[in-house]
């Protein structure tokens, strides 16, 4: 089946958290319209950028794009930016179940609020490996009161400036900024939201009835945050992560990276007089956002009654130890594919913040990520060979590292290089943390693979060594997932298939990260690719060779 769908994209006036601004809208909504689907169906978006003088293109994060590499929604990776007033035919499969979202990929436009859910259900004969009553849909995300076109101004300015810590936190495009849900419980003054309920910034109320299994669809589109995310009162069983069935655990709470979705379950075995806090919290940063919420109404309670007992209280934000226990706690389902044994190369990242002319970047191996004009799926397609660096970046960084110092010399390079992959092969990669600029620091970066799902083989702290090579690594049950975290100070390991021809960003999903220079480029069987509609490809060196050929 084909789902069809015509989207508009532009700005408009909103009130995310009862402060105006303007969000980047999908014909008229934020966040964007769900999309819902069922695995084999084609969905078929036809994106018309209605903004004013900016290009634009939407990344369908989670999906596979086997066959469609074109339809990845990557600025200078897969296509060009769709120009202001063009329309662009966004066409592929959605072949694997799961909970997923969109967002944009160019500029800032994810933090600028371009982001909505995709959900694909199983087929029709198709049952999934566990029970529930009803489901719903919990979209996350940061939001500042600073537009996006300034926060992206201040971190590429010289000096340096951070765009700090968001306003507020969103469910479902929803937050409040001056006012609180929970205000009877807080201990700095802050007035109890009066809300009607159809206000912008009201919160998205979930309604449930007593003694049901349901199932939260979560999704993070944050830019910046981590997020500590409770049910009050219940437990939650988590059933799949990034599209992926995962041996179900429970738990009480849990954390969500950026670029990372899971399915829970919840049993509404509470005292049904009373509704519950859905809670929201920023981990791994000192938080200066305050809790996000909405209220789970118990039916038939009012929506409007306040919880008598205060919201979930987070553990410590750099409580690393709590976040690694969840972490370690995801294995994949029993009879899920395992990865292949052996590795045929294994790749060694460094990420490290640095100065390049005066300007703070981030680096991979020393080297900082910029785009360049022509998308590098036409130009490796095309062989036209002066579009990027055809040196391949490094794969490894020098084992004298101190990860646990600044580094001694934070002069870095700016590149564009990819990392040719030989089609059909296994790839590890070792992504590995270090300190930052400043002393005594080190970041969560949850990292992104597109066009793949990968294991996750393990997690360390310090440097990973040949033992950890060796012992550590667990090759029995690890989960598949598209995003994974890397704590501060430590190492994780993944496998994966080079097997989806295409060029592919795997990067880190924390967007101002992403535009210092976070990221790396994999292209692997690109000559198998075929059919790459030119409307992709009209601009830089592709879009000079189709006018020369139409000249001829
Ligand atoms: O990239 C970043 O820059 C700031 C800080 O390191 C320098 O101001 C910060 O917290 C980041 O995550």
């Amino acid at each position: 089946k084909t789902r069809q769908f015509e989207w508009r994209v532009e700005y408009m006036h909103w009130s995310p958290d009862g402060v105006e601004g303007v969000v980047m809208a999908i014909n008229g909504k934020f966040p964007g319209p769900t999309i819902r689907a069922r695995t084999g169906d084609t969905i078929s978006v036809e994106l018309t950028n209605n903004l004013l003088t900016e290009g634009l293109v939407i990344h369908w994060h989670g999906i596979s794009q086997r066959g469609t590499p074109w339809a990845d929604g990557t600025a200078s990776i897969s296509q060009c930016p769709i120009n202001p007033g063009e329309t662009f035919v966004y066409r592929f499969i959605v072949d694997k179940a799961g909970t997923y979202f969109y967002h944009g990929h160019y500029g800032m436009q994810r933090s600028a609020g371009l982001y909505g859910s995709l959900i694909v259900e199983l087929a029709k004969n198709e049952k999934e490996p566990f029970h529930y009553d009803g489901e719903f849909n919990l979209l996350l995300s940061d939001w500042w009161h600073k537009s996006s076109q300034d926060q992206q101004i201040d971190i590429s300015s010289k000096p340096f400036r951070w765009i700090g810590e968001p306003q507020s936190l969103l469910m479902n495009g929803r937050g409040q900024f001056n006012c609180s849900l929970a205000a009877q419980f807080s201990k700095s003054p802050i007035p109890q939201c009066k809300l009607r309920g159809d206000e912008q910034y009201a919160p998205h109320i979930f309604h449930v009835h007593p003694n049901k299994t349901y199932r939260l669809r979560v999704a993070s589109s944050t830019a910046l945050s981590s997020l500590h995310l409770a049910v009050g009162g219940h437990k939650m069983v988590v059933v799949e992560a990034d599209g992926n069935y995962i041996q179900p655990f429970s738990v009480e709470n849990m954390d969500i990276y950026s670029g990372e979705s899971y399915s829970i379950l919840f049993t509404t075995d509470q005292d049904p007089s009373n509704n519950y806090w859905i809670s929201i919290s920023v981990r791994g940063r000192e938080p200066k956002t305050p809790q996000g919420l909405t209220i789970l109404n118990y039916i038939p309670n009012f929506a409007s009654k306040i919880p008598n007992f205060p919201p979930p209280l987070p553990p410590l934000w750099n409580d690393y130890n709590y976040s690694k226990s969840f972490s370690k706690k995801i294995f994949g389902l029993m009879g899920s594919p395992k990865p292949p044994t052996r590795h045929d190369r294994r790749l060694f990242l460094l990420n490290t913040q640095n100065r390049i002319e005066g300007y703070t970047r981030w680096a991979i191996n020393n080297i900082s990520l910029v785009f360049p004009t022509t998308p590098y799926l036409g130009s490796i397609k095309y062989g036209i060979n002066n579009a990027f660096d055809t040196k391949s970046p490094p794969n490894t960084f020098s084992k004298d590292y101190d990860i646990m110092k600044p580094p001694p010399n934070p002069n870095s390079t700016y590149g564009n290089g990819v990392y040719m992959l030989k089609f059909n092969t296994t790839i590890d990669i070792i992504l590995q943390n270090a300190n930052i600029l400043a002393e005594n620091v080190s970041e969560i970066h949850p990292w992104h693979f597109h066009g793949h799902s990968f294991w996750v083989l393990g997690y360390g702290d310090g440097n990973f060594t040949t033992e950890d090579a060796e012992t550590t690594l667990n090759l029995n049950n690890p989960p598949l997932r598209n995003t994974v975290v890397v704590f501060p100070y430590g190492w994780t390991a993944l496998r994966f298939s080079a097997d989806n021809p295409g060029v592919w960003a795997f990067h880190c999903h924390i967007e101002p990260h992403l535009h210092m220079g976070m990221g790396v480029v994999f292209a692997e069987g690109v000559h198998l690719v075929k059919n790459i509609p030119n409307e992709a490809l009209t601009c830089g060196l592709t879009g000079k060779m189709f006018a020369e050929n139409k000249h001829k």
